[in-house]
């Protein structure tokens, strides 16, 4: 069945011709997005959902998402999609992080030209017939401070535009290291003297914890009498009554506003004033920039649709379309090192680890943890996979934890998966020959050598005579037939062990048997 991607909000056409080019049916319905309820009884249609700032998928549109694998956002921010059930439930989550950001730096830029020259309260009075000469007196923007809350792309293509310019650039931003301000030309600042300093504001952080009211009366107070403020990133960064009554003290001689706390804003306090300048969310939109999302989201989403590449999720490691295919085998002897664990696992599992030791430590080993982590999973849970594995595990309190090694061993590329459980420890070891099929190359501290097969037998005992014609006469006797048989032990006389391929499921009750067999310490039932 072919792969099925809807687009739910106004992307540019050319998302569809990248969908098709690439075998994707898409669905263009760019006002859906507006109407959850549709979305919601259509939704369990698709794998692939692509939006742009209108389309909100919640926990409740994703729990009728039952197909969906990704949701490719085409612009910058993901606040409209609930990442962490998108994750929960397995779904990627990407976005385009760099297509709008030129456009959206221009657009701050506008929208302090616009206040600083009072341009569209000029306009409308030109328009009106008035010709209001000495109305609209401005103030220069050359020679003043321009404050950057949150210095990252957006914030800073502005800072560049703004010293190109002739402003002062002063940057809050705790991310921001101070080479790099120094390198972008900005003075990295406290939030306190950006205030302090600042003749315009200009906020470019996403909307946080941390960040929703970083303007808040308190912060507005600190500012120069006579501030201008522009916020071009998300509403909610700015308190917006207190930025009203800011306003109305004069405290604050502008504020130009392309976002707000309740989108779409249709009545504001804010609105109908002189010095407001507002526009609809329109930061990333030019054509330009929506050419440039359109085509990204519908690549990045066709590529892990159709080859397994992730670029720009928020939450699963890049992988790219070169890489996909000599990661697979790791990935896939990491899923079934991981389900060994689980099935082998005789109490509650604590703690998962894995360790990369050689050639594999140089790859993208996140991706191959999330697999083991899945494969492991997997044995007690239904609903996990990869993206939503390190999630459930979390969840389930089962710390996991990554060690990559560039060691030199037996095997260029190792890969150890061990769980603590509240009983003993467990480890696995596997890797991948130069055939490109996943190998177990030892149980615990114990050497043995085997493929995995759909259906195994694991087993335990004391390394006596007579144990393995026993062993094979019992699994003859009950009409299982062998296809190959791997043995190890960690010394004469001490522990061995006993991997067995067989052709269909071991029957529970030849399992049991193999039990009260003398000698031995645990016996298994493998599937893969
Ligand atoms: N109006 C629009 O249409 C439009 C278009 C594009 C992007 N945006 C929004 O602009 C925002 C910035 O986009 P970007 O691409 O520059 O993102 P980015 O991740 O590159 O930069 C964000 C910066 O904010 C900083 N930051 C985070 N928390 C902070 C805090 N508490 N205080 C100060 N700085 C903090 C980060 O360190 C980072 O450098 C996003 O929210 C995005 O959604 C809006
Ligand atoms: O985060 C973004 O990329 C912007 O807010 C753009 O939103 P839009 O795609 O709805 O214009």
């Amino acid at each position: 069945m072919p792969m099925r991607v809807l687009i739910s909000d106004p992307l540019s056409q050319a998302a569809v011709q990248i969908f098709k080019a690439r075998g994707v049916e898409a669905d263009f319905q760019p006002s859906l997005g507006k109407d959850k309820e549709r979305l919601a009884a259509v939704i369990g249609d698709y794998d692939g959902l692509a939006i742009r700032s209108a389309t909100k998928v919640t926990a409740d549109t994703l729990a009728k998402a039952g197909r969906l694998k990704i949701i490719g956002r085409a612009g910058i921010g993901v606040d409209n999609v609930d990442v962490a059930a998108a994750t929960a439930r397995g779904v990627i989550v990407m976005n385009t992080p760099f297509g709008n950001s030129v456009t959206t730096a221009e657009h701050a830029i506008a929208l302090m030209f616009a206040l600083a020259r009072q341009i569209p309260a000029a306009d409308a009075s030109t328009q009106a017939g008035k010709w209001e000469k000495n109305r609209f007196m401005g103030v220069e923007i050359a020679g003043k401070t321009l404050g950057i809350i949150g210095c990252g792309n957006i914030g800073s293509i502005v800072a560049a535009r703004a010293l190109g310019l002739r402003m002062r650039v002063v940057a809050f931003d705790p991310f921001l290291s101070s080479e790099r301000a120094k390198s972008l030309g900005a003075e990295k600042v406290e939030l306190d003297e950006l205030l302090a300093r600042a003749d315009f504001i200009t906020l470019h952080t996403p909307l946080t914890p941390q960040t929703r009211n970083i303007l808040s009366a308190e912060n507005l107070s600190r500012a120069q009498k006579g501030v201008r403020i522009v916020n071009c990133a998300r509403g909610g960064l700015v308190d917006e009554d207190a930025l009203c009554r800011a306003l109305d003290s004069g405290h604050v001689a502008g504020a130009a506003l392309d976002v707000f706390s309740v989108e779409p804003a249709t009545s504001s306090p804010l609105f109908g004033r002189e010095n407001v300048v507002c526009t609809p969310h329109l930061g990333a939109s030019t054509h330009e920039a929506q050419e440039k999302v359109a085509l990204q989201v519908a690549e990045q989403m066709a590529d892990y649709l159709t080859r397994g590449a992730v670029a720009n999720a928020v939450n699963f490691p890049s992988i790219t379309a070169e890489e996909a295919p000599l990661l697979r085998p790791f990935v896939e002897l990491g899923a079934k090192l991981g389900a060994v664990l689980g099935q082998i696992a005789s109490a509650g599992i604590e703690k998962f680890s894995i360790t990369y030791d050689g050639a594999v430590a140089e790859q993208k080993t996140k991706a191959i943890t999330a697999a083991a982590a899945c494969g492991m999973l997997r044995v007690f849970l239904d609903q996990v996979n990869p993206v939503s594995a390190l999630h459930m595990a979390r969840e389930r309190g089962v710390m996991v934890e990554e060690i990559a090694r560039a060691v030199e061993s037996d095997y260029e590329s190792l890969i150890t998966v061990r769980a603590v459980t509240s009983k003993d420890e467990i480890a696995v070891s596997g890797t991948v020959f130069h055939d490109g099929r996943p190998r177990i190359v030892r149980l615990g501290e114990i050497a043995v050598e085997s493929e995995f097969a759909p259906s195994m037998i694991y087993v335990t005992n004391e390394d006596k005579p007579g144990f393995i014609g026993r062993f094979a006469g019992l699994l003859g006797d009950a009409g299982v037939n062998i296809a190959t048989f791997a043995l190890g032990r960690d010394r004469l006389g001490g522990a061995a062990v006993a991997l067995v391929a067989i052709d269909g499921p071991a029957p529970p009750a030849t399992i049991a048997a193999l039990r009260d067999l003398p000698g031995v310490k645990q016996a298994t039932a493998l599937q893969f």
